[in-house]
């Protein structure tokens, strides 16, 4: 680290679902350093599987606090060991996992101000949460909750309308809803609820941390046009809500300086800014650098897409959050489960196992595919909720099978399709200077490839996005520091 020790930078952080990741970014925007804590290995006590805890009735997924706590103490200390130079930090943003939610305990923003800085964080903390398991994202266990709140504002659609995406049980108003409902009293006891970003912005601010309002548009409660929480929404899921979530905030609002003790146990310098944490989805829009009418595509486990939109119109299939880089604008979010283990299966029905045999198909059949058309949802999909194989010959036909050949461009460029029609859906539009950037696992294949090109009618470009949230935290806070702090750099 030696050689790099007078660098200025920013720090950008991720709290995701398997491990707390750090990045430093020096003013070229060069990453220069990175670390992180994997739970599941170097957090063993907490008995993590994927960061993670499920519970009996499979529906319940938490995750400990304290965990994410500890992992930051480690993760600090490893810098401070291998001689990382905190006083060159202008400032530091960074992302969580999205929806999860933090619950202070009454007495906790007085045990933040004042952390003596020879302690760790954890080890003062342990008594500062009114809940010690934290829902998080794989939570499905909040379905009674989202019906009663889309019954309370009119349906599902005038709730998407209102806040970017119908009920969903991951999203944190309908958890605060079943948290409130199942035990009152720990409800009643929280002097503050976080998401997981603003949960980790508190502990570098030592105070609590505002919501930003692009990881706040995944509650089901913050109204994205006019971004101030929905009364009516607040009021369907506990009482005294809005007090314990305070006011939300501009996404690249400084919300204040880091807190002394990081100052006096790690050396950060007293004016190193803390800018708002967001969700890693927004974050990642930033780390990819996305612009107004690109698209990223993710081609991993499941397929995600973010777009930057401008008019966005909510509907029931995906999301929409406020946009986490211009406040003006917004950004769409569509998740696909049926993404990589689908194409591997058909692969390894029609394909040898063999990727090689699979793009054979590909490069055999013409785009359009003669015009027969698949759908193949082997799980039940998210966007839509549907399950099942369904083929169409050109006549307009169902049909029961294709040749070999034909299935696999019918699953490719239906699977692309369905992205296209529903990124339309949200309100997005190919534009002349549109992009793709692809990622993950399939974005290898230039087959696959070409065939996402061909129906996007656009070029596609090849990006490795693996800290994609934490760069674009540490970009974030590079775009929140007013120009003079820039120029003294050089
Ligand atoms: N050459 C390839 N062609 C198509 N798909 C591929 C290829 N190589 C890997 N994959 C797919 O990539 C998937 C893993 O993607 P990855 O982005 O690593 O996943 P994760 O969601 O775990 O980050 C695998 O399930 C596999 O099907
Ligand atoms: O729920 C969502 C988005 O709506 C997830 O994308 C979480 O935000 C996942 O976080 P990581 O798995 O990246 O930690």
């Amino acid at each position: 680290m030696a050689e790099h020790a007078a660098r200025r930078c920013c720090l950008g952080w991720d709290f995701s679902t398997q491990q707390v990741k750090v990045v430093a970014v020096d003013a070229e925007l060069n990453v220069f350093y990175e670390d992180s804590v994997l739970f599941d290995r170097d957090l063993l006590e907490f008995g993590t599987q994927g960061g993670v805890h499920v519970h009996e009735d499979g529906l319940t997924v938490t995750s400990p606090v304290l965990m994410w706590v500890q992992a930051l103490d480690i993760i600090l200390e490893k810098m401070k060991a291998s001689g990382f130079d905190f006083s060159q930090v202008l400032a530091l943003s960074g992302a969580g996992q999205q929806h999860g939610s933090v619950y202070w305990k009454a007495g906790a923003s007085q045990v933040l101000t004042s952390l003596s800085p020879d302690l760790l964080l954890h080890e003062q903390l342990q008594a500062c949460f009114s809940i010690r398991d934290c829902p998080v994202w794989m939570d499905s266990s909040t379905t009674a909750q989202c019906r009663q709140l889309e019954a309370t504002v009119g349906g599902a659609q005038a709730l998407s309308c209102l806040t970017g995406s119908r009920a969903y049980e991951r999203f944190t108003g309908n958890q605060i809803a079943k948290l409130y409902q199942q035990n009152p009293e720990a409800y009643s006891h929280t002097e503050r609820i976080s998401l997981v970003s603003s949960f980790a912005a508190s502990l570098f601010l030592g105070s609590h941390s505002p919501i930003d309002y692009s990881d706040g548009s995944g509650m089901n409660l913050l109204r994205i046009q006019d971004k101030v929480w929905s009364q009516a929404c607040l009021g369907a899921c506990a009482p005294h809500l809005e007090e314990k979530l305070g006011l939300p905030v501009p996404s690249c609002s400084v919300v204040g300086a880091i807190s002394s003790y990081f100052v006096q146990r790690y050396g950060f310098p007293p004016g190193c800014k803390v800018v708002a944490f967001t969700g890693d989805n927004p974050a990642s829009l930033a780390g990819m650098r996305l612009e107004e009418g690109d698209i990223a595509v993710s081609l991993g486990t499941s397929d995600t897409l973010f777009l930057w939109l401008q008019e966005p119109t909510p509907t029931l299939e995906g999301h929409i959050f406020c946009n986490p880089v211009d406040p003006q604008h917004y950004m769409g979010l569509l998740c696909f489960k049926n993404g990589s283990l689908m194409r591997e299966k058909i692969r390894d029905e029609l394909a040898s196992s063999s990727w090689s045999e699979f793009s054979k198909a590909l490069q055999s059949t013409e785009m359009g595919n003669s015009g027969n058309l698949g759908f193949y949802f082997d799980v039940m999909e998210i966007t839509p909720e549907i399950i099942g194989r369904h083929r169409f010959s050109a006549e307009n036909h169902e049909v029961s099978a294709f040749p070999w050949d034909v299935e696999i461009r019918a699953l490719i460029e239906g699977q692309f399709m369905a992205k296209k029609i529903h990124a339309e859906g949200l309100g997005y539009r190919v534009m002349p200077k549109t992009k793709i950037l692809a990622t993950g696992g399939a974005s290898h294949n230039r087959d696959i490839l070409q065939v996402l090109a061909d129906v996007f009618g656009t070029p596609v470009y090849v990006i490795d996005t693996a800290n994609s949230a934490c760069v674009g935290s540490a970009y974030r806070a590079f775009h929140a520091l007013p120009p003079f702090c820039l120029v003294s750099i050089y």
